[in-house]
């Protein structure tokens, strides 16, 4: 039994209690409807180049949720590039339909999409005539921003890539190694503070040492970040590592999109066993965040 003065304000609240029971039920499901809400969806999409006589993506449907680190792998030409040049409509679908932040890109407008949307490609892509300044302040530059929040956002961006703004700030692209060009190329891509990155093989020219040194930079950054990253790779150690998610691709198709535990444990099919057999020895390790 309650105590009488309990017993009286439970009964007095009785229906407002139940009121606010219905409306805190209410308030859980559309904050778990808001926490589910997808960074990118694909609904059966489909490319086929002009002339080609197979599907460069075949009927592709997969979920991403929001803060995801999404690697996508597969073998050479199995879609990897077609799948995330349509994000920021690079590619257009034949058919079928994609959403960014729960809002179809077709009805949008392709450049302030890619305004929106990081991209960082392994040829890195800066202005040989600009500096490295000047790189990082394209985006910042075509958005108004004025110069002092540039200026504070170059220093912060080439200090999270791990190069020493005063050092770097007013060098040439050919005044870089590969790995610092890719360093920049990501601080570019990243000053705007975007929610979604799209990323195509960014290491795949980068050599062994400079490469994990920069998979682990990507990690870190992510991971103090609330964005979306689509990663592509060749090589499934660095999927696995990288991944929160991995997307595994053949001939068009997604064949698995699990997390690189479930894969490891449960590999959908022997495609997928094939793509496993070449990791020689660790791969427990990759997934435990111990590094390769
Ligand atoms: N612009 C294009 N015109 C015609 N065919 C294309 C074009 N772009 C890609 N393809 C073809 O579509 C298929 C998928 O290409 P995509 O670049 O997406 O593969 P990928 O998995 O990224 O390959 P890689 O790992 O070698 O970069 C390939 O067979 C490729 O030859």
């Amino acid at each position: 039994m309650y105590p009488p003065v309990w017993a009286a304000a439970s009964a007095r609240h009785s229906v407002p209690l139940e009121r606010l029971r219905l409306f805190r039920g209410l308030k859980g499901q559309f904050l778990k409807e808001i926490n589910c809400m997808y960074a990118v969806t694909f609904e059966h999409v489909n490319k086929r180049f002009p002339g080609a006589n197979y599907q460069a993506l075949d009927d592709v449907s997969i979920q991403i949720e929001e803060g995801e680190f999404v690697t996508i792998l597969g073998s050479s030409g199995c879609g990897k590039t077609t799948l995330i040049k349509m994000v920021n409509r690079l590619l257009e679908v034949d058919s079928g339909r994609i959403t960014v932040m729960g809002q179809d890109i077709c009805g949008q407008d392709p450049v302030s999409l890619r305004r929106r949307i990081g991209y960082v490609i392994q040829q890195v892509g800066l202005f040989p005539h600009m500096t490295v300044e000047e790189n990082i302040k394209v985006l910042p530059r075509l958005l108004g921003w004025d110069k002092e929040k540039a200026d504070a956002g170059v220093d912060e961006m080439l200090s999270l890539v791990a190069l020493d703004p005063k050092e770097f700030r007013g060098r040439y692209p050919a005044q870089l190694s590969g790995g610092q060009q890719q360093r920049v190329g990501l601080a570019r891509a990243l000053v705007t503070n975007p929610g979604l990155m799209l990323l195509d093989e960014p290491f795949g020219a980068i050599d062994a040492i400079n490469r994990e040194s920069l998979q682990n930079e990507l990690k870190r950054i992510h991971s103090g970040s609330k964005a979306t990253y689509l990663f592509v790779t060749h090589d499934i150690r660095e999927a696995l590592k990288l991944g929160s998610r991995v997307l595994i691709m053949d001939q068009g198709r997604v064949i698995q999109y699990d997390s690189p535990r479930h894969i490891l444990d449960h590999p959908a099919d022997d495609f997928v066993r094939s793509l496993l057999a070449t990791l020689q020895t660790g791969s427990d390790s990759l997934v435990d965040g111990e590094g390769i």
